[in-house]
């Protein structure tokens, strides 16, 4: 044999064991099986890649395996980050020593599109915006405009256009349905504007498809390293092409939202700071445009901002909480009875027996029936169910903070100034050190004491709301809305996910469904034995 040959194939036979020990070193030095491979030059990131698609659930394990904290690093691409799911270390970040963890300059930049408004200001603009949002939705006009306009959507939209869905019997898309509900809902009570989109033919809206691109982009924003991601977006390829078109079109329909509401407040003069009727969240902005000295906040840059934030904080948050409440209960029937029995209690309470079970509940079109916001802050059950799915499914699944100065966590972890911390909200519900044996299941049960009240969690814990001095402003007004349709929807109707139909989480910011909802609707035949067995 050529002896050229002999040392070509030795020195493959050769190069090919130590490529097999290496890897056997690299699985060895893994404290988990869980634990993505770390390679020479890329860290972490093949692993990343390869279990995108079940980013949530494939963090979970990770973090379970390393009980936890873990180090995730991109090699030489300089993607890093410390990913923790433990309480301790969110309630150190977010509370304990909130003033080293700002929002920063790389979440203003990964959250461009959100220009100047409160969720990626820090310091002072941060405070004066918090505390004016704060004493805005604080407002009893505020919450009764919520709750009303909640009631009114439920009646006047959503219950016939399910009646509907239902005597056609052709499948619906629940997540579909409820982006345009909270769309509609949370345009008039920011703008007073309302803009039908939940109407039958359900029309295209453009605002919607690019608020999907957008989530969509920034997500992978926090996947690609940055210095790639800016140079897409500097070629204009890619996902970056796409978010600039998006960015257009959700800057304009924001712009054309607020010119439509200074439209009518020029009609009604609403804007001459003498007149105190209260109509939405900025009438109070648009009223200080003539009242006020400081430029930055009566600017149209500062005023479009804030519709921006507070229309992407309303509206997808509470959209994906109803999807995963109604995937939820849908699938699970003991659940779904319970909700059905405490509903029962209402009508029969207020209604007596003669009344059809409908009168609890202010009939609307073809004898359907609703319930008000004070009917509904009695449901216990309710409540824990909502809650319930918001643990389980976090609409906001993950959150990132970066270090101002050098830290040391509860856990030990030593962050150096700039390090990046990413908290994951869907992977801490699924802890058993945290919820116990039972994390995994539907148990709204764990919401309510031995006593018949709801139990408190506390929020460091049940992170879905954020903890600390940056906690959600909305809070309140979700549990509103979203019970005010859970209700309605659950005692006039049944709802069965389409069989075959594969539900999982989109690659989002926001935990919406991939490939939405599709769902059979039924009305829900009652006979009045069913109102009074409840009753008694
Ligand atoms: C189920 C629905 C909702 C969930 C799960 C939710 C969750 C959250 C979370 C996790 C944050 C912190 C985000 C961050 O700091 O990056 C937040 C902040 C915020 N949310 Fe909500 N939210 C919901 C609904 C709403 C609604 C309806 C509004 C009202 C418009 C709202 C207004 C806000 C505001 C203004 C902030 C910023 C607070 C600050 O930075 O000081 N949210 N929310």
């Amino acid at each position: 044999m050529d002896p050229l040959f002999l040392f070509i194939e030795l020195l493959s036979v050769l190069c090919f064991l130590m490529i097999i020990l290496y890897y056997h070193h690299l699985q060895s030095i893994k404290t988990s099986s869980m634990e993505p491979t770390k390679w020479p030059i890329l860290g972490h990131l093949p692993g990343l890649i390869a279990n995108i698609h079940h980013l949530h659930d494939w963090s979970t394990g990770v973090l379970a395996g390393a009980v936890y904290n873990f180090e995730g690093r991109g090699g030489w691409t300089g993607l890093r980050y410390f990913l923790t799911c433990d309480p301790s270390n969110v309630r150190h970040i977010f509370t304990s020593n909130f003033a080293n963890y700002p929002k920063g300059d790389v979440f203003a930049m990964t959250f461009d599109i959100l220009g100047g408004g409160i969720f990626s200001a820090d310091g002072e603009s941060w405070r004066r915006q918090r505390v004016k949002v704060q004493m805005l939705m604080a407002d009893p006009r505020f919450r009764a405009l919520t709750a009303g306009c909640s009631h009114d959507k439920v009646e006047k939209s959503l219950l016939p256009f399910l009646a509907l869905a239902a005597d056609e019997g052709r499948p619906c898309d629940l997540v579909d349905v409820f982006l345009r509900l909270t769309l509609d809902v949370t345009c008039t009570l920011i703008c007073g504007i309302d803009p039908g989109s939940l109407v039958t033919g359900l029309p295209v809206v453009p605002f919607m498809t690019a608020t999907d691109v957008a989530l969509g982009t920034i997500f992978l924003r926090h996947v690609i390293p940055v210095t790639y991601w800016k140079l897409m977006r500097r070629l204009n390829v890619g996902p970056e092409r796409k978010m600039a078109v998006a960015r257009r079109t959700i800057d304009s329909f924001v712009d054309d939202l607020i010119a439509q509401r200074r439209e009518q407040a020029d009609m009604l003069n609403l804007n001459d700071g003498a007149n105190t009727a209260y109509v939405d969240l900025l009438s109070p902005y648009l009223c200080d445009e003539n009242t006020s000295d400081d430029d930055f906040s009566t600017s149209d840059e500062f005023i479009h901002d804030t519709v921006l934030n507070l229309l992407v904080a309303g509206r997808d948050g509470m959209a994906a909480a109803l999807s995963w409440f109604f995937y939820l209960v849908s699938t699970t029937p003991r659940v779904e009875q319970k909700l059905l029995d405490e509903l029962s209690l209402v009508v029969a309470s207020k209604d007596g027996v003669d009344g059809a079970g409908s009168a609890a509940v202010d009939s609307c079109s073809g004898g359907m029936a609703t319930f008000h916001a004070s009917e509904i802050k009695c449901l216990v059950y309710l409540h824990a169910a909502m809650c319930e799915t918001l643990r389980l499914y976090p609409p906001i699944p993950f959150e990132f903070k970066t270090a101002a100065a050098a830290d040391v966590l509860p856990c030990g972890k030593v962050l150096k100034a700039g390090d990046k911390v990413l908290f994951f909200n869907y992977a801490m519900s699924r802890m058993e050190g945290v919820w116990g044996k039972d994390c995994m299941e539907f148990r709204p049960e764990r919401w309510i004491t031995e006593e018949g009240s709801l139990r408190y969690e506390p929020s460091y814990k049940f992170f879905s709301f954020n903890t600390g001095p940056r906690t959600c402003l909305g809070k309140d007004m979700a549990f509103v809305l979203t019970k005010t349709v859970a209700a309605a929807m659950l005692w006039n109707f049944a709802f069965e996910v389409v069989p075959g139909h594969v539900v999982e989480p989109k690659l989002s910011i926001i935990l919406h469904m991939k490939n939405g909802l599709l769902v059979r609707v039924r009305r829900r035949s009652r006979t009045m034995s069913h109102v009074v067995n409840a009753k008694t």
